[in-house]
């Protein structure tokens, strides 16, 4: 009797146990459900990431390049050699890289040379923005270049 008494106790607490995770996992249902959602925004927005926002103004057509001595003249120590006038042209480099390759840290280490102008953010043309076209592209990379 004890032991059936026992037997049944223990059955019951089972089923109450049951009931409880039940409702312990409705419970939950909502904020999984969030977190689904939520992982799934992630992975369609930045994972594959995005185009970085519209091309500023088009590139202007290019300005015929000065004489030979007033790119020597705006040599002159301490003057950026690629904040003066200039024309507009296509960068001369591209770095190329898998993600978490070290681009980053490359493009910073080529940043520091005075002869080297680099965009602040990567344009993300190859992988992410091509659809956007050439003139995109031309928009987004022309450099200042003293010639
Ligand atoms: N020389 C060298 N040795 C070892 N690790 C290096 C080196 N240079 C860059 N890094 C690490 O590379 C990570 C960034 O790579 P990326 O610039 O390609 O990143 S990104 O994909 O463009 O976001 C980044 O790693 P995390 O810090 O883990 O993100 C950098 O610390």
């Amino acid at each position: 009797m004890a032991g059936s008494g026992g037997l049944g106790g223990g059955a019951g607490d089972l089923q109450g146990a049951g009931t409880g995770q039940g409702t312990a996992l409705r419970a939950l249902r909502a904020p999984l459900a969030l977190v689904v959602l939520l992982l799934s925004a992630y992975c369609l927005f930045a994972l594959p990431g995005r185009c970085p926002p519209a091309a500023r103004a088009p590139a202007p057509v290019p300005a015929p390049a000065e004489p030979p001595h007033t790119s020597l003249r705006l040599r002159a120590p301490g003057l950026p050699v690629a904040s003066g006038p200039g024309r507009r042209r296509f960068p001369q480099a591209l770095i190329v890289g898998v993600k978490k390759g070290g681009t980053r840290a490359l493009l910073e280490f080529l940043r520091l040379h005075p002869d080297v102008r680099a965009l602040g953010s990567e344009p993300h043309f190859f992988d992410r923005c091509y659809d956007r076209g050439l003139a995109w592209y031309r928009g987004w990379v022309m450099f200042q270049h003293v010639s």
